[in-house]
């Protein structure tokens, strides 16, 4: 055969070229490298030095940690031992493998095999290197019936340790053919490294491998069998475990065989066994192989068809591997580890939020990046920010899928701030409820009476109530008529009543309208009887100043008629009063119509209830603290009640009525100043009395909270951008407007032309319109309604126009009726493409004008704000109405020109083909800019 060299060699053993250097070294001999040349003598002291190995070898098929083992205890000759101990029948040993028994019956089949092991056992022997030599044991093998195997494995395993320690005397006969048939497996494992010493030096390689062709199929069909075997193998180790366990499964292959069977039929080539071996273990077991255990593996390879078996086996086995070295014991606790891994992670599964949470937040709880959850979000149409809040049921979507749960932990504020009636739970009995005065707003156009007749309605109560008293004013009062109560709200005009009700309260049962006799209708009439019923509010009309030598209280309510206030005796539902403020006329007259109206209304509350409030109005008093003037709506309010108003809390710790004495509890309809607020809450807001200061503390805290991601996803009002795609989801079904225009004709026009525009999906409604510039109130009501405000050849006021920005209200100027009335026809279609909006530059107020020849008329004015530009658009605004659009014609600084001035400073404007300009005048600088929207 010549010349070897190492990695040649390695390859036919199965092994590395590093683990055979390894063993190389060991035996003595020296090599360079895997490229060495190994002379027949190496080889032959090699093979000597291996006989030995050859039983280790075997062992370290069966699994890596096994075959360890065995290594190093089993020297061959104590393996030959072993072997006559058994041939001679030294059944001796009792074992404690009894497991062993139930292996056997699975050898029984073996038996079958054994029939081919005989045949095996000759060629092996013709191959195989000397040490095969005891073939002449195989044969009593086959002949052993299945019954006696059992015993045998219990015999096999005292064989095995008597060879740790001596050398048995007895021979098992049994034990044999088990081996022998199992072998086929491990045999090979073993065989491999023997084969091919016995190749190199004097067998005849080709043969070797045809036999293991052949016998792998009955290896494989045995090998299930042969695991009992197995067990028999870790006899020798002293293992009981193994036994146990695998030999039920029918563990064959890596089985101690491979020393019996090894030497029975060291023909086994074990080359063929490798790929099998790969198989049936997967990664696992390919990982170790790489160093060259990959031979040894194989047989545990063809043993794939006991792999169920294994399975078993090798999850108590492979634990230790992956921990990175094989500890058996450790397995059991790895194993509850993983379990207990798995209960915490189904918890951390559930994600548990108040009503919404950030898109952030969200993929933080989840472990992932928030990029990866904005992408997922964009695939499904939504272009999100990471601080974007996502609602409950869109988080929930996008949890499931990442296999997370959400759940809605969001803080009961109702169930906390529910009227728990305090004398009794449940429903509120008819019998629990008792009338309650009406709650009365005055409104009116301005200088109609409204201050006077609240005065004068005031003045007669306090005179004929207590003399001298003097009234407070806490923003409300009541006032007594023969026994009955009536509140009024001391805040006169609309505004007041449309913000409060902007904020979700409705205070007012009854709004008063005064109308001055001598005036008639006039547009802030028009704009109250808007409001009221827009709330929903019944009208009582008081037309006042009757006194006077013109009034005409029939003009009035004939003017009335035509916004559906119908006096009684005209065959109508609406109570009129004529009154005189001034002359304190027909007042009680008044009230009383109040009265009957009220009665109408059938106002009913339960006192015994917890109680619950408006916000009035709200002050921070230096000596007492925040204080707040309560109207209660329901239940009744205690000093010392634990209260929540807004993001306030605290407790009432004094009350005082409006005539200035203190009080202790205050009922239904009463308005109180109370103070022990932490805080100074907003008019409009709600207040509760709760169950105890914690809960209203958490209230607070709650909707901080809210308050916080509320300003997160500050969501504007209505706009005709989204109009069509609320309509399409269903959110809108009418368009409420609000028109203020320049002229009266013009806004009529406008509202002609809308109102025709309504189609089944949306309805257009025009809730108000009037003439001049878009005023507070407009945006109010707007807001209150949320309804878009269109402007023609009209301006919002600054402060209206920062209501809108901060409401979020939509405001639409046009200075053609047909821009406005395409616009929102598009905004209902979704037509509405993209447009030009105006950014606002600066403002300047014309202080002066002069006229200056061949030029025209000059403004000298002051720059109120932002920056006048000279190329800028420009219009000019007079009373809050456009007079004048176009551009400047010139922008001077002193005698310069300019390009801009900045607010503060003073310059000439002249306006292109325009001079009459008045003092007073607002100029307002703009530019156009790109306006997206989203349809
Ligand atoms: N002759 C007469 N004058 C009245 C009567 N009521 C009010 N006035 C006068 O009308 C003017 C306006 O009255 P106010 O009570 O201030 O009217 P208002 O509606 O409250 O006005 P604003 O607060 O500006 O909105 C005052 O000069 C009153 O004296 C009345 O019944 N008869």
């Amino acid at each position: 055969m010549g010349k070897t060299r190492v990695f040649e060699l390695a390859k036919q053993m199965g092994l590395e070229s590093k683990e055979l250097l390894e063993k190389l070294e060991a035996a003595g001999i020296s090599v360079a490298n895997h490229m060495s040349v190994l002379e027949e003598g190496d080889l032959k002291k090699f093979e000597a030095a291996n006989a030995p190995v050859v039983a280790q070898i075997e062992e370290e098929r069966v699994k890596p940690g096994i075959i360890r083992r065995r290594r190093r205890e089993v020297p061959v000759e104590s393996v030959e031992e072993t072997e006559a101990v058994a041939e001679s029948g030294a059944v001796a040993q009792p074992k404690s493998e009894t497991p062993a028994a139930p292996a056997e019956p699975q050898e029984t089949p073996a038996s079958q095999p054994s029939e081919k092991a005989p045949e095996e056992t000759p060629s092996a022997a013709k191959i195989a290197a000397p040490e095969a030599a005891p073939p002449a044991e195989p044969e009593p093998v086959p002949v052993t019936p299945p019954a006696e195997e059992k015993e045998a494995p219990a015999e096999k395993i005292v064989a095995e340790d008597k060879e740790v320690s001596a050398p048995p005397v007895a021979a098992k006969p049994a034990a044999r053919p088990e081996r022998r048939e199992e072998k086929p497996t491990p045999g090979r494992a073993k065989v491999l490294g023997r084969v091919d010493l016995s190749r190199l030096s004097s067998g005849p390689p080709a043969r070797s491998e045809e036999p293991q062709r052949r016998e792998r199929p009955a290896a494989r069909r045995e090998a299930p069998p042969g695991r009992p075997a197995g067990a028999g193998r870790p006899a020798p180790t002293g293992r009981p475990a193994p036994n146990g366990r695998p030999a039920p499964e029918g563990r064959p292959a890596p089985a101690g065989r491979p020393a019996t069977a090894g030497r029975g039929r060291p023909s086994f080539t074990p080359a063929p066994a490798p790929d099998e071996v790969f198989t049936p273990k997967e990664v696992r077991g390919g990982k170790k192989n790489k160093k060259g255990r990959g031979g040894y593996d194989a047989p545990g390879g063809e043993v794939a068809d006991g792999r169920p078996g294994r399975k078993g086996r090798n999850l108590e086995v492979f634990e230790p591997d992956r921990s990175g070295r094989m500890r058996r014991p450790k397995k059991g606790a790895k194993q509850a580890k993983k379990t207990e891994v798995t209960i915490s992670k189904a918890i951390k599964r559930v994600i548990r939020i108040t009503d919404s949470i950030t898109v952030g937040e969200l993929a933080k709880r989840m472990g992932i990046k928030a990029n990866e959850l904005i992408r997922e979000l964009m695939q499904q149409g939504s272009m999100v920010t990471i601080n974007h809040p996502l609602d409950f049921d869109t988080a929930a979507l996008l949890a499931s899928e990442y296999n997370y749960e959400v759940e809605n932990v969001a803080f009961d504020e109702a169930t906390i701030l529910e009227e728990v009636p305090v004398i009794k739970e449940g429903e509120e009995a008819p019998e629990d409820l008792r009338p309650r005065p009406p709650v009365v707003t005055v409104m009116g156009h301005v200088d109609h009476g409204k201050t006077s007749l609240l005065d004068a309605i005031r003045a007669a109560n306090v005179t004929a109530g207590e003399a001298g008293g003097i009234t407070q004013h806490i923003g409300a009062y009541y006032v007594e008529l023969e026994g009955r109560k009536i509140t009024f709200l001391d805040t006169p005009g609309h505004e007041a009543f449309t913000a409060m009700r902007a904020r979700g309260a409705k205070a007012t049962d009854i709004v008063i309208l005064v109308v001055a006799a001598d005036d008639g209708v006039m547009p802030q009439t028009r704009e109250a009887i808007n409001h009221a019923k827009a709330a929903d509010v019944p009208i009582v009309v008081a037309i006042n100043k009757i006194d006077k030598p013109d009034s005409n209280p029939e003009r009035v309510k004939q003017e009335l008629t035509e916004f559906g206030l119908v006096p009684e005796d005209w065959g109508g539902e609406t109570i009129f009063a004529e009154v005189s403020a001034k002359q304190h006329i027909n007042i009680d007259q008044l009230l009383e119509m109040v009265l009957l109206q009220a009665e109408v209304l059938e106002l009913k509350a339960n006192p015994g209830k917890r109680g619950r409030g408006i916000i009035v109005e709200a002050r921070l008093d230096k000596g007492r603290g925040p204080v707040a003037t309560v109207l209660v709506q329901e239940g009744t309010l205690h000093i010392g009640d634990p209260i929540v108003s807004g993001v306030h809390f605290g407790r009432v710790r004094s009350m005082v009525d409006d005539r200035g004495n203190r009080v202790d509890e205050a009922g239904p309809s009463m308005p109180v100043e109370v103070t022990g607020l932490s805080g100074v809450p907003d008019a409009g807001d709600l207040l509760y009395a709760v169950e105890d200061e914690k809960k209203a503390k958490d209230v607070a805290q709650h909707r901080q909270q809210k308050l916080r991601e509320a300003e997160l996803a500050k969501t504007s009002k209505i706009s005709l951008d989204q109009l069509f795609a609320k309509i399409q989801e269903g959110d809108v079904k009418e368009l409420k407007v609000v028109i203020k225009g320049d002229v009266q004709g013009s806004v009529e026009a406008v509202k002609d032309a809308l109102v025709k525009l309504s189609t089944d999906a949306c309805r257009l409604v025009v809730i108000h319109t009037g003439v001049g510039g878009i005023i507070e109130s407009d945006i109010n009501l707007a807001s209150a309604s949320d309804a878009v405000v269109l402007g023609f050849n009209v301006r919002p006021e600054p402060k209206a126009a920062q209501l809108a920005e901060s409401e979020g209200v939509d405001i639409r100027l046009y200075n053609i009726i047909y821009d406005a009335v395409a616009d929102i026809k598009n905004a209902m279609e979704g037509l509405l493409a993209p447009t030009l909006k105006e950014k606002d530059l600066g403002r300047a107020e014309v202080r002066e004008t002069f006229s200056v020849p061949k030029v025209g008329i000059i403004a000298g004015c002051y720059v109120l704000d932002g920056k006048i530009l000279r190329n800028a658009k420009a219009r000019l605004v007079r009373d809050s109405v456009v007079v004048w659009e176009g551009k400047l014609s010139s922008l001077r600084r002193f005698k310069d020109d300019v390009r801009e001035v900045a607010a503060g400073y003073e310059c000439g404007i002249s306006l292109e083909n325009f001079n009459d300009l008045k003092v007073g005048d607002i100029i307002e600088a703009y530019e156009m800019e790109a306006f997206k929207t989203l349809l």
